[in-house]
C-alpha cells in the first residue's frame, strides 16, 4: 500500500516513529512535512495529505497533531476522503470495516507510540465489508458534494 504522512510540529516525533513501523510491514511511504518541529498549522498538513489521496497518489493517510483532531477535520474537508480520530484499536477496526476510511489520526499528546503503532496496524490491514455500508457512505459523500 501507498501511505501519506502528515503532521503538525506537536505530532512530528509520533509520525517519525510511525513511518518507520509503517516501512517495517512493508508499505511504501511518503512524508509532506511538517520535516522539524517549528510551529504550524496542522490545517496546511491535513489538507495536503489528503489532497494526495484524493489525487490517488496515495492509498491512505496517517495523520499525527497534539489530539489528532485538527488535522483530522482538515483532512475531512477533502472530497472522496473519510479521516477518523482513534485512541484505541476498536475504532480503528470498525472504521474500515464499516466506514471504509482512507485517512487515520492519532493524537501524539493523547496516546503513546506503542499503542498508537498498534491502531496503525491494525487500521492499514482490516478490509471494508461494503454492503450495507457502502450505501451509507455514498450518501456521506454525496452530502459533502453538494455541500
Ligand atoms: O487539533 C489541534 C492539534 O492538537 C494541534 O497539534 C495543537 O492545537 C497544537 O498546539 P500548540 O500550537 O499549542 O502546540
Amino acid at each position: 500500500m501507498r501511505v501519506v504522512f502528515g503532521s503538525d510540529h506537536a505530532g512530528l516525533e509520533m509520525k517519525q516513529y510511525l513511518i518507520e513501523a509503517v516501512k517495517r510491514w512493508g508499505h511504501e511511504v511518503e512524508d509532506i512535512g511538517a520535516y522539524d518541529s517549528q510551529s504550524v498549522s496542522y490545517a496546511d498538513y491535513g489538507r495536503k495529505a489528503a489532497e494526495v489521496v484524493a489525487r490517488g497518489e496515495a492509498d491512505r493517510a496517517i495523520l499525527v497533531c497534539g489530539t489528532g483532531l485538527g488535522i483530522s477535520l482538515a483532512a475531512n474537508s477533502v472530497n472522496g476522503v473519510r479521516c477518523v480520530v482513534c485512541s484505541e484499536p476498536y475504532t480503528a477496526k470498525l472504521s474500515r470495516n464499516h466506514n471504509n476510511t482512507n485517512a487515520l489520526a492519532v493524537g501524539a499528546r493523547v496516546i503513546a507510540p506503542p499503542l498508537a503503532e498498534m491502531i496503525a496496524e491494525i487500521w492499514l490491514s482490516e478490509p471494508f465489508e461494503g454492503g450495507r455500508h457502502q450505501t451509507r457512505i455514498d450518501s456521506v459523500d454525496k452530502m459533502k458534494l453538494e455541500g
